[in-house]
């Protein structure tokens, strides 16, 4: 890296040299480096995730001096075999790529601090951290490399990583934190296992957040799950929590309800969250001290008598800073839509019993996710949204049609007389849909597909559109069976005012234009197969006329045979691929 060090004022040379090492720093950052420890100025720090194929391909050149020393360290055994891809069918591919996920499960792992100690020197720890960080992005890489496999975006800054290393040492109790619509997809086990082996004593709690979202029957379900494979775990709502101690009231969400069910599926309030918090941490201090074996990281816990710290970790914007907001009782921690807005670890004493320690928001390398799930699920910022159409159709598969023609009071087209009328609707469909209901029109006088689609997402995310997964092994049949209890929460219900509020200006105006015949003649264009407008648009008509195939891309999931088509089901609920599932269960964990 250039020295520094000159302090011209004013020259264009001095500008010229100042914004060369601007863009070399982006650049290396863009690539995942850190700055060396010693030299480090003070840069924000900043989430890695995208890395171009070029960039990684220099990354890997410049990295090949390191890597051969490295090299002895690093496991074959993390060689794929690259299988002949031609020739198979969709099922084969996802059976090969289930296989290829469990052979290659213990692999995905969360990058370890190497083994360190005090005696050595700042940039001893340094050079060691990026080597083993190297070291991991070069497995991880080969895992890529895999045409079977499909790694999600993670996280490749080096300091961000850093960061959870500090918080993963210093916590007594570390609590993992996920969102209650999808726990097992927020959940990273290999981090459990990687807290273990830090300390055997350390424990982690999933602190199951956003639990306002989750209808008790479901909470239920996720209750007997957790409670069969020993997962300790919290129902909690960081939302209802802050509403209660503004003395306001979540709608759908009662304290004194919550405080009648039992503690299995009960969501937690702050005190008894805290207070549970601090007993498991010192439960665990207690088997600590009173264990005969020595431990060499202890560096924090049991410096002063009865003092714990409780670590939260987890993906962006599953709730940490609410979640820490609400224990503290104020806002300390900045909460916002767009995830990954938490880059430094705090500390923050509760008392002088309790710690709290509040780390970055991380996304952990896992299989099978694709980009658009991860953006729909809320790790990935809308803003970095560059296909809005299969980031949609995630929603489109995974909530019902009849919730979403509820939810924004629009009518969807109906499947084609030949198509599988249980098909969810497609991405293009929604959005133009909502367009027309909307008004929005881009300047090319077309619907305005990326307004709709950011404002869908947002929607999604924030939960005003329902939607949740069940424990692996649960049927549609069972979930169905269960709707008769119905939705607990505003969530799932219609959305109130305050659900649409701020920039959600999304409402009906039946002032606007109506742009069905834009849209008709776009999906006549879309299907492509010479069929008229009028062809297209008139079901009735097209009935015993169109012979034609169904032109739909592969992957579109009518086949995930979902809700039987009555539009009954208040949620959708798929059985993701066997990404979370395999990752998990491929850990040993559950
Ligand atoms: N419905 C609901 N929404 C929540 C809850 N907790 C947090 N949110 C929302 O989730 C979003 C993210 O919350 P944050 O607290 O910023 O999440 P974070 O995990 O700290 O995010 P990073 O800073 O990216 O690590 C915000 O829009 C919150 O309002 C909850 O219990 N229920």
């Amino acid at each position: 890296m250039a020295g520094g060090g000159k302090k011209e004022k004013g020259g264009g040379l001095g500008r010229a040299l100042i914004r060369q090492r601007n863009k070399a720093a982006a650049a290396a950052k863009e690539r995942g480096e850190a700055l060396a420890f010693g030299r480090r100025r003070a840069m924000p720090l900043e989430s890695v995730i995208d890395v171009s194929d070029i960039d990684a391909v220099l990354q890997r050149a410049a990295e090949a001096d390191q890597l051969a020393e490295a090299a002895s360290v690093s496991s074959d055994s993390d060689l794929v075999i690259d299988l002949d891809a031609t020739g198979e069918t969709d099922e084969e591919r996802r059976r090969l790529r289930k296989e290829q996920e469990a052979l290659h499960a213990s692999s995905l792992r969360v990058p370890r601090r190497p083994p360190w100690h005090s005696e050595m020197t700042v940039e001893e720890l340094d050079a060691n951290e990026r080597r083993a960080f190297l070291v991991w992005r070069r497995n991880l890489a080969r895992l890529e490399e895999n045409d079977k496999l499909v790694l999600t975006p993670f996280e490749k800054n080096i300091d961000i990583w850093r960061q959870l290393w500090r918080v993963l040492e210093r916590s007594d109790l570390l609590v993992m934190v996920v969102d209650a619509r999808d726990p097992l997809f927020y959940r990273c086990p290999d981090l459990e296992a990687y807290a273990k082996e830090i300390d055997e004593h350390k424990r982690t709690m999933l602190l199951v957040n956003k639990a306002d979202l989750l209808p008790l029957n479901i909470r239920k379900r996720w209750a007997d799950y957790f409670k069969a494979h020993d997962i300790l775990y919290v129902f909690w709502s960081a939302k209802a929590a802050t509403a209660t101690l503004e003395g306001k009231m979540l709608r759908g969400y009662s304290e004194e309800e919550s405080a009648s069910l039992d503690l299995d599926t009960k969501i937690f309030g702050r005190d008894e969250l805290l207070t549970r918090l601090q007993a498991e941490a010192e439960s665990i201090v207690a088997q600590r001290r009173t264990s005969t074996a020595e431990d060499d990281h202890d560096v924090s816990s049991s410096d002063s008598i009865s003092h714990v710290v409780v670590g939260f970790i987890g993906y962006p914007n599953v709730g940490k800073s609410s979640t820490i907001n609400a224990l503290v009782g104020e806002k300390r921690t900045g909460v916002t839509h767009t995830p990954g807005k938490t880059k430094h670890f705090q500390t923050l004493i509760i008392s002088e019993e309790l710690t709290l320690c509040d780390c970055p928001g991380l996304v952990f390398p896992s299989f099978s996710s694709s980009r658009h799930e991860m953006v729909a699920c809320g790790v990935l910022p809308i803003d970095r949204m560059t296909k809005h159409r299969e980031a949609i159709q995630v929603v489109a598969d995974r909530v019902p049609r009849n919730v979403l023609e509820q939810i924004y009071k629009i009518s969807l087209p109906k499947p084609k007389p030949y198509e599988p009328q249980s098909r969810p609707p497609t991405a293009a469909e929604l959005l133009r849909t909502y367009c027309a209901s909307r008004g929005h029109v881009s300047h090319a006088g077309l619907p305005d597909e990326t307004r709709a689609a950011r404002q869908i997402l947002k929607d999604y995310i924030d939960g005003k559109i329902p939607h949740f997964e069940l424990p692996p092994g649960a049927t549609d049949s069972e979930e169905d069976a269960d709707e008769s209890e119905g939705p607990t929460t505003s969530a799932a219900n219609e959305p109130d005012a305050d659900d649409f509020s701020e920039e959600d200006e999304d409402t009906v105006d039946p002032a606007e234009p109506d742009m069905r015949d834009v849209l008709d003649d776009l999906e006549s264009f879309d299907l492509a197969n010479g069929g008229s407008k009028a062809a297209a648009k008139k079901k009735k008509e097209s009935s015993h006329k169109h012979h034609k195939k169904p032109q739909r891309k592969k992957d579109r999931s009518w086949r995930v045979g979902n809700d039987g088509g009555d539009g009954t089901a208040v949620v959708r609920v798929f059985q993701k691929p066997a990404v979370n599932l395999s990752a998990v269960s491929a850990g040993g964990r559950v």
